[in-house]
């Protein structure tokens, strides 16, 4: 699937071509991008525009695969003339950008006037539209108004939604992408503007001063985490009467930019032991605070990479295995833990990971301590990923 864009090229990666690869991205659309315009700006001023010559930018299209939907952002306005003589039926959305939202003037009215005809879709806001004139083919969003609804009209439809507090940069251009790939996705134009509406709620509500679909798109890692646990979970069963403790296991596996417990994946009330057998509690989530979490979280203050953690049963064939066969194994003496730190709750497992860290200066593969004052032994096991964690833990279950 693909749309082919033709848009400004905006430093700030807030508008223009960087914001609408980001939203097609999200829809899994590849864009075929010609850029239309170059300017100098950052995420709250635009400096100065210079648009491109057109037999440039013709050259660049004419050897790429014809689109069944392109979308112009800011471009000279008879850029979308000469763009319906390429491709009479394609379907074109043009977001009009006469002004941004910071007040650089872009583009001369008359001149868009004249060239709205060409498009099958122009998107621009209240303002815009009541300069230009109205005209059918006008999809105007609710401006910057200070009232709590968004508001979209095309023709006779009327949606509105309430809208995300703040101004954003890039709305326009990324509302009017997110149209353009509806509409390649064979959406009809009135649920194209709905569902474009919704995704960009969904952004905005993730965003500050700038339309940050970066965030969207790294929420990917959510669904991987929680898969990729659920998936491996029977593997960790297998073993479970082998290396499940008496307190449970867990298996946490954090996003790859984890700071908080709450965003690393675990399994909430442990795997456990029941008639011999290891059994999930639950499904892999976020939710809970957990020990193996907040060893893992502190261990990628140190190796960002190392986002996984689990718990094992302590046995001491188990330590001499993993010594044997070459994992760098800590020795964690529960008799040195200050008394201040035993006594703030969860605090333990971080002076842990601290310690070893600080000794072996470099991410130990278990760490492990024998019983300790109504505190069961206990080895945990570090890595990349779960995946890497079990072959460790195999390692060690191995004579
Ligand atoms: C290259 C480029 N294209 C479009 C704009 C307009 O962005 P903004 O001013 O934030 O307006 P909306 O996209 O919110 O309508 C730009 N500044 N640069
Ligand atoms: C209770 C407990 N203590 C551990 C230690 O390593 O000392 S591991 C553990 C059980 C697993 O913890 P969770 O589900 O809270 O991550």
């Amino acid at each position: 699937m693909m749309v082919l864009v033709l848009s400004g090229f905006d430093p700030s990666g807030g508008a223009g071509m960087l914001q609408d690869v980001k939203i097609l991205s999200a829809l899994g659309i590849r864009a075929h991008g010609v850029i239309s315009a170059l300017t100098v700006q950052n995420e709250e001023k635009v400096f100065s525009v210079s648009f491109r010559d057109w037999e440039e930018m013709k050259r660049e299209i004419e050897v790429l695969t014809p689109p069944r939907v392109i979308k112009v952002g800011l471009a000279r306005p008879e850029v979308v003339k000469n763009l319906r003589e390429m491709f009479p039926d394609s379907t074109i959305v043009w977001n009009v950008v006469l002004e941004s939202s910071s007040g650089f003037r872009f583009q001369d009215l008359g001149e868009v006037r004249e060239f709205t005809s060409y498009a099958d879709y122009v998107v621009l806001n209240n303002e815009e539209a009541k300069r230009v004139g109205e005209h059918e083919n006008f999809i105007v969003t609710g401006g910057h108004e200070k009232d709590d609804r968004i508001r979209v009209r095309y023709r006779e439809l009327v949606i509105e939604i309430s809208r995300v507090p703040g101004e954003f940069h890039g709305t326009g251009c990324a509302f009017s992408s997110a149209i353009a790939g509806f509409l390649a996705l064979n959406y009809p134009v009135e649920e194209a503007i709905r569902a474009a509406m919704e995704l960009l709620r969904k952004i905005l509500e993730r965003s500050s001063s700038v339309v940050e679909t970066e965030k969207l798109l790294r929420d990917w890692h959510k669904y991987d985490v929680l898969n990729t646990l659920d998936e491996i979970l029977p593997e960790f069963l297998e073993i479970g009467p082998l290396t499940v403790p008496e307190v449970g296991q867990n298996v946490s596996y954090a996003l790859p930019w984890a700071q908080s417990e709450y965003e690393v994946g675990k399994f909430p009330g442990r795997i456990r032991l029941k008639e011999g057998k290891a059994v999930a509690v639950s499904c892999a989530s976020f939710r809970d605070r957990s020990h193996t979490a907040r060893m893992t979280i502190t261990m990628m203050r140190f190796y960002p990479y190392m986002r996984c953690t689990v718990n094992v049963r302590y046995r001491k064939e188990y330590v001499e295995r993993a010594r044997k066969k070459g994992l760098k194994v800590y020795h964690y003496d529960r008799s040195k833990e200050p008394e201040e730190i035993r006594e703030k709750e969860g605090q333990s497992m971080v002076w842990m990971i601290e310690r070893a860290i600080s000794e072996l200066k470099s991410p130990p593969d278990l760490i492990y301590n024998e019983g300790w004052w109504g505190k069961e032994a206990m080895i945990r096991v570090f890595g990349r990923n779960p995946k890497e964690v079990l072959e460790k833990i195999k390692l060690m279950l191995k004579e």
